[in-house]
């Protein structure tokens, strides 16, 4: 097996989320449906769905690269049928993870379990249900809240909340963070609101604020070597004052702020892959991607490098602020964009 791919920017590629599909039962208001617009499909299969053995095939190919780690993604991944098919056939020494919106965990999490899924992580953006209503326009709160509970009991843990700050929800933040630090199997991802991917700009919340916030609050702060993340470790309600915390006696709250962040993107470590089997470099470009269509093992394994070779950090070196302070693409891209099929 060779060590992880390095892109020229020293950045080892050592994680791929594959979306399974855009077909998605929630329709929410920020949905950037992985990067690729506003394009989310019809809730009949869709006959440019990669089969379970493209995805499987593409897998091995990676992990012959030293790729550790999978994270299944959508639309909704639980939409497809041979979910627990595709994990079952995954490389036994990689991380399996799914990112859902809940909705069809209960009565399948152990299944999954079962077929080798290690964690998830789930769409929850307040406890409230008229919120998650209006945000989701979908009646499936009660199912989802479910959803979490049989994904804890069902040992896919730690489960992570995932719940985007923005206009919308920013009223539910302190909530949400007290519900992470005082339920097991819990941790809390505050994710950045996306204007530049999903649009209403008017919408965003100031996500230093809640930094500074969590910082203030907060009993310790670790940095994930992922994107450079920010964890911030806050105590449950029964903690003494002197203890040390941790999940037996609080929770995590991670920040995901890869907006205009050029330290996130320098510590990118993966590939995408969409779910018609194209390989895609940067969720946030549409430019670079190269498709897998009907290829060989070692077609797939040239696609590969020469995607992890392309790959560039998106805002710090694609995108740059010019004199007035705003972020431009860097004309290096323009007059010679990156090969695409
Ligand atoms: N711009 C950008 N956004 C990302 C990236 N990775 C994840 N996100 C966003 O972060 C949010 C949460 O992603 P998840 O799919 O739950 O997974 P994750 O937090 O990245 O992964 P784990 O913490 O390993 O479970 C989603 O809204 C993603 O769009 C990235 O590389 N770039
Ligand atoms: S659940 Fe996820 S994929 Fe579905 S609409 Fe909401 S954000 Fe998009
Ligand atoms: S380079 Fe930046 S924007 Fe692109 S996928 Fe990585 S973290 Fe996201």
């Amino acid at each position: 097996m060779d060590g992880p791919l390095e892109d020229e920017f020293g950045r080892e590629v050592t994680g791929v989320r594959v979306s399974l599909t855009d077909r998605c039962n929630f329709d929410c208001v920020y949905c950037h449906n992985e990067g690729l617009g506003d394009t989310r499909g019809p809730m009949e299969p869709d006959d440019n769905e990669m089969t379970a053995d493209d995805v499987v095939r593409f897998l091995e190919v990676v992990a012959e690269f030293g790729v550790g780690k999978v994270k299944f993604t959508g639309g909704e991944p639980m939409l497809r049928q041979d979910l627990e098919e595709i994990i079952r056939r995954t490389p036994e020494a990689m991380e399996v993870s799914m990112t859902t919106n809940g909705t069809f965990l209960p009565g399948r999490a152990e299944a999954l379990k079962d077929a080798g899924l290690d964690r998830v992580n789930v769409s929850q953006d307040a406890i409230d249900p008229d919120a998650f209503a209006e945000i989701t326009k979908s009646g499936a709160y009660e199912q989802v809240l479910e959803g979490v509970e049989a994904a804890v009991d069902a040992g896919l843990t730690p489960v992570k909340l995932n719940m985007v700050v923005f206009k919308h929800t920013a009223g539910y933040v302190e909530g949400m963070v007290e519900h992470a630090a005082n339920n097991d199997g819990l941790r809390l991802q505050l994710i950045e609101y996306m204007p530049e991917l999903t649009g209403n700009p008017e919408w965003n919340i100031d996500i230093q604020r809640v930094h500074d916030w969590l910082a203030n609050i907060s009993a310790r702060i670790e940095h994930r070597e992922m994107h450079d993340r920010t964890r911030y470790w806050i105590a449950g309600d029964d903690a003494a004052a002197d203890e040390q915390i941790d999940e037996s006696n609080g929770g995590m709250v991670e920040i995901v702020d890869p907006v205009e962040n050029p330290t996130f993107c320098a510590n990118c470590h993966r590939v995408r892959v969409t779910h018609e089997g194209y390989l895609k470099g940067c969720l946030n470009r549409n430019d670079d991607l190269r498709s897998m269509g009907e290829m060989s093992r070692e077609e797939i394994r040239e696609t590969f490098r020469e995607t992890v070779a392309n790959r560039v950090p998106y805002y710090g070196e694609y995108m740059v602020r010019n004199e007035d302070g705003e972020w431009v693409v860097n004309d290096d891209y323009l007059s010679s964009p990156p090969t695409a099929d």
